[in-house]
This record gives C-alpha cells, structure tokens and sequence, in this order.
C-alpha cells in the first residue's frame, strides 16, 4: 500500500515545533545543565520508575517548573499501593504548581500493587480533577505491547478518549519509542479512522549507544531487525556505534499530512542521556 499522497509532507523544522523530553527523578543535575539549549516552556515528563520514590518525583518536577519548563509528571497506575498514595502524590504535585498536565499509564508490574488495575482507573477516580489536573496524556502503540493484546489496546485508547471528553479533561497520546516510522504512520491513521482526534506526540529515543538502545528495545517490545535498524541509521553487528533519530524524523516529516494524520509533534526519551539530547536536538533543528 503506498499511503504517501502528492501533498503530504512537512518540513522537519515544523514538526520540530514544541517537542517534548522525558527524564527521570535521578537527571535535576543534567537538566540544569542543559537548560540553555533547551526552549524556554518546553514540556517535559517526568517517568514514574520504580526504582525511585515520591519525593525524587516530586523533586524533578519542581526542577523542570523553576528552570523555566512545564512539567508533566508521570502516574503509574500499578505502581500505586492505594488510594491514599495517588491523594498524596496529586497533593505534592498541587502544592508545587506542578499538577496542571500529567501522563497516566499502567506500570509494568505483572500484578497490580494496589487498587489501580490500569491507567483508566486512576483517570476515573475523579482524583486528577480533584488536584486540578487540567490535561492528561495516555500512551499508545503503534507496534502492540508484549503484555496487552491488540484488540485490548484499541478498546482501551478509545475508552480514553471517550472518559477523558466526558470528564471535560483535554487529553493526547504519547506514543512509545519505535525505529520505524512504518507501523507509525500506519497506527496514526487507523487512531483517526477510529474518530480520535487527540493530539498525538510519537515517541522517538534520543541519540544513544546501539547497544542500549537494543536494550531498551527488548525490555519493551519495540521491533528491531537488520532491515530497520538500516534504515534508521545503524547496524545490529556493531554495538559499539550510536544513533539518533535524523532519518526517522525526516521521513516522518516527509509523509506527514496533517488532514490524514491530525496534529502530530514529537516526544524525546531520553534513556539517561538528556544532555545529549537536548544538544542533538538544537543541533538538528539549526541544520532543518
Ligand atoms: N508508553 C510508555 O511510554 C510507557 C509505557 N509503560 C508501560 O506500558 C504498559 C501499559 O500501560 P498503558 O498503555 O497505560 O495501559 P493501561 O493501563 O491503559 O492498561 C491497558 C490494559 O492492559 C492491562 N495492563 C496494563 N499494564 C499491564 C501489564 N504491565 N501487564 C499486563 N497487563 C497490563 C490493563 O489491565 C488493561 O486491561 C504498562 O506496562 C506501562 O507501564 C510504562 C511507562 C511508559
Ligand atoms: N512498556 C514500557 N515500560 C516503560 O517503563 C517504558 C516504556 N515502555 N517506554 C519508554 C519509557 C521510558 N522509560 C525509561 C526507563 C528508564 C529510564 C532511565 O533513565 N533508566 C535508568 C538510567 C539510564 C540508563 O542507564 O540506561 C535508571 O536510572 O533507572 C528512562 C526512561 C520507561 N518507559
């Protein structure tokens, strides 16, 4: 099938408009650091990993807003042990003028660790709008998720969009981390033919060694192969390289069409390495 039309196309510097980064509770040194290259009002999230705690959360999304950032906490539905926790972190985020724009997801616990099954309980606790959360992001994927079946993950994003509309909540879709563009442009459109209009954010990984980039790949089913990894720009025999998202960009850039596709922009993650991608990132958009 060849989905490209004659029109579509942008330029990478517009998709370029109003990125978003991801970091952790463990980066408050590596964002001062990089605050100079990054644009003033960037949005950036902050993960929710377990092996870190309320207050380096808490502590990391303070960061981002003082440097001059909008912070997007993360919530893992999961990850919470009761209600009493998600009141407490809502709080904190409420306290620190940190709680306006959050990301709820699942959490990768097999089992849930308390009352929150997934990221739709948490949503429909009526909690968000108690602390005055004022918009959500959801995740999505565009290549399935090893743990949660096809027809599981659609009914679920509808299901969102829906809850989050009748709760008057303004929502959007961040997707997970991929390596080709593909299954990207593909999942985008079948979204819209679903009649979900939120905007979307597709998840790229920041510039990074090949070999944890595989890692990361493995660790959450993101697809690899020979074919792709050439494509994106870097050979599975050689661990020792790095590799950055230029021509994965590029080509999304290229057949983006905002009539089939809606309003895309992209999220960074960046696997430890903010700095690094932050100055890819200036870099990249000063050569588009
Ligand atoms: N896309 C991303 O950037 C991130 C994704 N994740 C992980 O992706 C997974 C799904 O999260 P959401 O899309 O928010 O799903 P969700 O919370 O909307 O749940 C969708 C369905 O999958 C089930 N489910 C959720 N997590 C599961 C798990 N770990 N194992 C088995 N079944 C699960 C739920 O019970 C529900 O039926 C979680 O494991 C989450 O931690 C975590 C952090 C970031
Ligand atoms: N299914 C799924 N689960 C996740 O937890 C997940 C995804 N998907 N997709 C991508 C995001 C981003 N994630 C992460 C995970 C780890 C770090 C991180 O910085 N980890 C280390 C340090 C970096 C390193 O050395 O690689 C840490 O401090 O734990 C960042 C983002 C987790 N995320």
């Amino acid at each position: 099938m060849d989905s490209v039309s004659t029109l579509a196309g942008t330029d990478t510097a517009s998709l370029l408009d109003d990125f978003s980064l991801e970091m952790t509770g463990k980066d408050v040194a590596k964002l001062e650091d990089a605050r100079a290259t990054i644009p003033p009002g960037t949005r950036i999230n902050v993960t929710f990993l377990g092996n870190e705690d309320l207050r380096m959360r808490r502590e990391a999304a303070r960061a981002v807003k003082r440097l001059g950032f909008v912070p997007v906490p993360h919530i893992s539905a999961r990850r919470l042990t009761s209600q009493a926790e998600l009141g407490e972190f809502l709080a904190a985020l409420r306290e620190d003028g940190t709680a306006d724009n959050v990301f709820v997801v699942g959490g990768d616990p097999a089992r849930p660790q308390g009352p929150y099954d997934d990221s739709l309980a948490v949503i429909r606790s009526g909690l968000l709008q108690k602390y005055d959360v004022r918009s959500v992001g959801v995740s999505g994927y565009p290549e399935g998720h090893p743990a949660i079946a096809e027809q599981v993950l659609w009914s679920v994003i509808e299901d969102k969009a829906a809850v989050l509309r009748a709760q008057d909540l303004p929502g959007s879709v961040i997707t997970q981390f991929g390596f080709d563009v593909d299954p990207v442009l593909g999942w985008v459109e079948a979204v819209r033919n679903r009649g979900i209009r939120l905007p979307i954010r597709i998840g790229v990984p920041g510039p990074a060694g090949v070999r944890r980039l595989m890692s990361y790949a493995a660790r959450f089913g993101v697809g690899t192969s020979a074919g792709i990894a050439k494509k994106y720009g870097f050979s599975l025999t050689n661990l020792m390289g790095t590799a950055g998202p230029d021509r994965f960009i590029r080509a999304l850039a290229h057949h983006y069409d905002a009539r089939r596709h809606g309003e895309l922009k992209l999220h960074f993650y960046t696997f430890g390495g903010l700095g690094a991608t932050s100055e890819w990132i200036a870099e990249f958009r000063e050569e588009a």
